[in-house]
């Protein structure tokens, strides 16, 4: 049985902008108060972990006990096939201190050279964490092409030059309903909801 979060003052355990929208908008037809790790001054620690899960669970496990309050994090990224699945974990550093996120894209398809396997998927891992050390943790997962060069300016981070399979807008071009009707986000926040929210 997985343990359920009822209901007042949630920390979203991030501090992407990008992210925190994306969960406060898929939050926002049940009973929680939304509070970002930015807002209350949390740390941002440092990410260890080898898996999204892992390392969604340290993030989520830190702003709980911090904050003594429940804890909802996000570990996710890119993986693209031609590269073996890079930058996975490593998404965020790719884009370097300053979160360049034109060169990070950049940089991935120019590491794909000519390759004809423009494959490639979004990867989210969303750890829910209680202040006694209990964790809850689930993965989703939406399948794409990378598209060269990048189109639109919705989103965040790599979505623009992200097409998921059988559309025809990146996710930097769609709508965030769309986007939430797909999402790796939104297939790992399904699976929290089916087993902790209800
Ligand atoms: O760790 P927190 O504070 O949550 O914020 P972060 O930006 O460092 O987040 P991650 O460590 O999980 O790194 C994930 C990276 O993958 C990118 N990413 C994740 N989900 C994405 C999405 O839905 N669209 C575009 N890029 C995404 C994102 O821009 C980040 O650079
Ligand atoms: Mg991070």
């Amino acid at each position: 049985m997985s343990r359920k979060f009822t209901a007042g003052p949630l920390v979203i355990a991030s501090h992407n902008a990008g992210k925190v929208r994306e969960i406060g908008e898929l939050l926002g037809r049940f009973d929680a108060q939304v509070v970002s790790a930015g807002t209350l001054g949390l740390d941002e620690p440092e990410e260890t972990g080898a898996t999204f899960a892992a390392n969604a669970e340290l993030k989520a496990l830190a702003a709980a006990k911090a904050a003594n309050l429940p804890a909802l994090a996000d570990d996710s990224g890119l993986a693209v096939n031609a590269l073996g699945g890079d930058p996975g974990i490593y998404s965020a550093r790719w884009a370097g201190p300053t979160k360049d996120f034109a060169a990070a894209m950049k940089l991935v398809h120019d590491k794909m050279g000519d390759t004809p396997d423009h494959g490639a998927r979004f990867v989210c891992a969303l750890a829910l964490a209680w202040p006694d050390g209990h964790v809850e943790t689930f993965e989703g997962v939406v399948e794409g092409d990378i598209v060269w060069p990048p189109r639109g300016a919705n989103g965040f981070g790599y979505d623009p030059f992200f097409l998921p399979t059988g559309g025809s807008l990146t996710f930097g071009e769609m709508e965030a309903a769309a986007k939430h009707a797909i999402s790796h986000r939104a297939d790992a926040f399904a699976k929290l909801v089916a087993a902790c929210f209800q």
